[in-house]
């Protein structure tokens, strides 16, 4: 069985008996605002464009005259929902001047109602595809990868998804009472949403299309920019589907596209039946109303034909984002300037290339054990954190060890070695060996604590981690900032109660299996300080909201799964009781750098735009001849944190770049000099 038949097996065999409540009905709405905010999250102009010309359009072009009244109300209030429908989503969006600087990137959701039954649910399928970088404009016009991607994902009879949805498709007339219950329990039970990576499917299509010859499946122009002796290429091509059960929290990050990659098309594709439900807030059913039918030909529901919306050739242009970032940061020299990488980091670097290679090394640490994995999370936080090496290690130590980096969306996890792994961490958590659920950075603003945060959520092969400033956890109403906390922890309780079924209500294997969830809370001083006995509303709030929290972390309910992280500048602050082992246990303070460390960091980001920069290499004797300055000595950085050596690189940057347009030269002679850097430092300190 394929992966996303085993999830979808693990995900029905984990229901229980309850029966599907009108309340449902309200989480279906709530599915539409996930909708709208899927849109805003990923607004541009092309975005409203495209979903005004291909949804709206459509919706209305659908509505024809009806002279039957009751038949006419139907078709109204249809009418009126998909406008609404669209409109929620559409008014909701900040479409901004992104467009011009940005890539065009047209973000589509493809949204399915996922109805097969009377009863109502609504599924959203969002369908996202990458693209490959550094396109030229010219070219992106006249393809459409969308398209292709689309059918790849969703026409093509061999792809998986396919036969599965239309496996279940064939299924809605014959389907057994038992099954159907299943189907609507797990849609309920079931929070978080399902990813299926099809990235590796679509690569094999796209390598086995270009050599066939005869009957290509992709016509070669659309690939003519691919050029396939570059693996680089292919590998920023991805492709996920998310199935997102109604009414469920999704993670704004979990929705976002991993760094590097381009979004190239999401598509919005909505349909839901007892759309007057939706519209009027109602549920009360008209007798002989027919429910299924809710827009003519663009999705009959509920069967499964192609959404004809996918034919319709979608025009891209603009340039990539990649290029706007390279022609900002091209001409940096690192070895001209303090020669402080060496010739073996950048080969290193280059064998990345700029391109995320995140998901691959995190295969890496899971084929690892012991000793050896640890070295290797200790190389990756190495790469990117510079001066922090006792903090990694306690990091690593106290939180990373021990911790099976298992997720059951693995395609690898037949690998021996994960399995290895992963018992090593049953034995440790048989011993009482469990990790730790609670993280405390805390230290001078700008000394990396964000950063370390993102390196050790994608060390782990988490979730992507749910990051929130403690301040939006606030809510003005009665039992809303409570209401935000729990949220924080819905996905992974859902997951916990799916993988305890799986794991026939086995509680200690159950957390083995279910994927890492990190939550994230940035100045968690402003909400989770001490508590105090105050009988003003405000603290009466925050006093609540810190039970909460210490209830989902140590409570009767706790989560193994979760590990939450929170970041202050001031600790002093904060609850004592959240600070108490069980709770953030471990608490490492990330210190402005030493000299060492300010040298580490200076590599690291004069590292990352050397390989941008191999072209405009200029020769090292230049700027040897003008001595050897040593910009991490206390004289130039003393007392910089690491993102005051970030400004400085990018001040540095900004210099040369503007001296490059007044000279003439542009960007391809762009260098920046000894004098640029001087020039930054006075500015970063005046
Ligand atoms: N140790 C470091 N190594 C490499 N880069 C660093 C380091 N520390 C900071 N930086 C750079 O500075 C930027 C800002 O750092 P970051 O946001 O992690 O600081 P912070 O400690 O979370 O600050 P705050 O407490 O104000 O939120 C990072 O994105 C990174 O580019």
């Amino acid at each position: 069985m394929d992966i996303f038949g085993q999830l979808v097996q693990s995900a029905t065999q984990t229901l229980t008996s309850s029966d599907v409540s009108e309340n449902e009905i309200e989480h279906s709405y709530g599915s539409a605002s996930q909708g709208q905010w899927i849109c805003s999250r990923t607004a541009g102009e092309m975005q409203k464009t495209v979903l005004d010309s291909l949804v709206l359009k459509r919706a209305r072009s659908e509505i024809t005259p009806c002279h039957n009244p009751k038949r006419h109300h139907a078709r109204r209030i249809q009418w009126k929902f998909r406008w609404k429908f669209v409109t929620i989503k559409v008014d909701g969006c900040s479409f901004g001047r992104r467009v011009e600087r940005n890539f065009g990137s047209i973000d589509f959701t493809c949204m399915y109602d996922f109805s097969l039954w009377n009863l109502v649910r609504i599924r959203l399928i969002v369908f996202t595809c990458y693209c490959l970088p550094k396109l030229e404009s010219s070219r992106v016009e006249n393809i459409d990868l969308t398209y292709y991607f689309a059918r790849l994902c969703f026409f093509d009879t061999a792809c998986q998804t396919t036969s599965w949805v239309q496996q279940q498709s064939s299924q809605v007339s014959g389907v057994e009472d038992e099954q159907r219950t299943q189907w609507l329990r797990w849609m309920r039970n079931v929070p978080s949403p399902l990813f299926l990576d099809l990235t590796s499917h679509v690569h094999d299509l796209i390598i086995d299309n270009h050599h066939t010859s005869d009957d290509p499946w992709i016509p070669k122009e659309h690939l003519e920019f691919v050029d396939m002796s570059l693996d680089r290429y292919i590998s920023r091509i991805a492709c996920h589907v998310i199935l997102l059960p109604s009414g469920s929290e999704t993670a704004p990050l979990s929705l976002v596209e991993s760094t590097g990659a381009h979004v190239y098309g999401k598509l919005l594709y909505g349909g839901v039946n007892r759309f007057r439900i939706l519209n009027s807030g109602k549920t009360v059913r008209r007798v002989g109303e027919k429910r299924e039918t809710i827009s003519g030909g663009v999705i009959s529901h509920p069967s499964w034909d192609l959404p004809t919306v996918f034919d319709k050739s979608v025009l891209m242009g603009g340039a990539s984002t990649d290029m706007v970032l390279s022609s900002a940061a091209l001409g940096w020299d690192p070895a001209v300037m303090l020669d402080l990488v060496s010739e073996e980091d950048l080969v290193a670097n280059n064998s990345t290339d700029g391109f995320d290679t995140d998901s691959k090394s995190n295969h890496a640490y899971q084929s690892f054990e012991g000793k050896q994995r640890t070295d290797a999370l200790s190389a990756h936080f190495q790469n990117r954190v510079g001066g922090l090496q006792p903090q990694i290690d306690a990091i690593i130590r106290r939180v990373l060890d021990g911790r099976s980096i298992y997720s059951n969306f693995d395609s690898d996890n037949n690998n021996s070695m994960i399995k290895k792994a992963r018992l090593e961490a049953e034995e440790l958590a048989a011993l009482g060996l469990q990790p730790v659920r609670g993280l405390l950075l805390y230290g001078r603003p700008g000394t990396g604590k964000t950063l370390l945060v993102r390196e050790i959520a994608r060390s782990l092969g988490a979730r992507p981690p749910k990051i929130c400033a403690a301040p939006e956890l606030l809510d003005r109403w009665v039992g809303g900032s409570e209401r935000r906390v729990r949220e924080l922890f819905r996905e992974a309780e859902g997951e916990l109660a799916m993988c305890r079924m799986v794991a026939g209500g086995d509680d200690s294997g159950a957390f083995l299996q279910s994927a890492l969830h990190v939550i994230v809370i940035d100045e968690i001083d402003a909400v989770f300080r001490k508590r105090i006995d105050a009988d003003n509303s405000d603290a009466i709030t925050r006093n609540s909201v810190v039970n909460q929290l210490l209830a989902k972390l140590d409570g009767v309910h706790a989560l193994p799964n979760v590990l939450m992280i929170g970041m202050t500048n001031r600790r002093e602050l904060l609850d004592e009781a959240l600070l108490r082992p069980g709770r953030l246990e471990v608490q490492v303070e990330v210190p402005l750098p030493a000299e060492s460390g300010r040298r580490e960091i200076l590599q690291i980001h004069f590292g990352g735009l050397r390989n941008l920069a191999k072209k405009a290499l200029r020769p090292l004797s230049v700027m040897r001849a003008r001595g050897f300055v040593d910009l991490a000595s206390d004289e130039y950085t003393g007392g910089f944190s690491g993102a005051d050596i970030a400004g400085l690189v990018r001040n540095a940057g900004s210099i040369a770049l503007s001296r490059a347009r007044v000279d003439g030269s542009g960007i391809d002679g762009l260098l920046i000099t000894l004098e640029d850097v001087m020039q930054a430092l006075q500015e970063v300190k005046s």
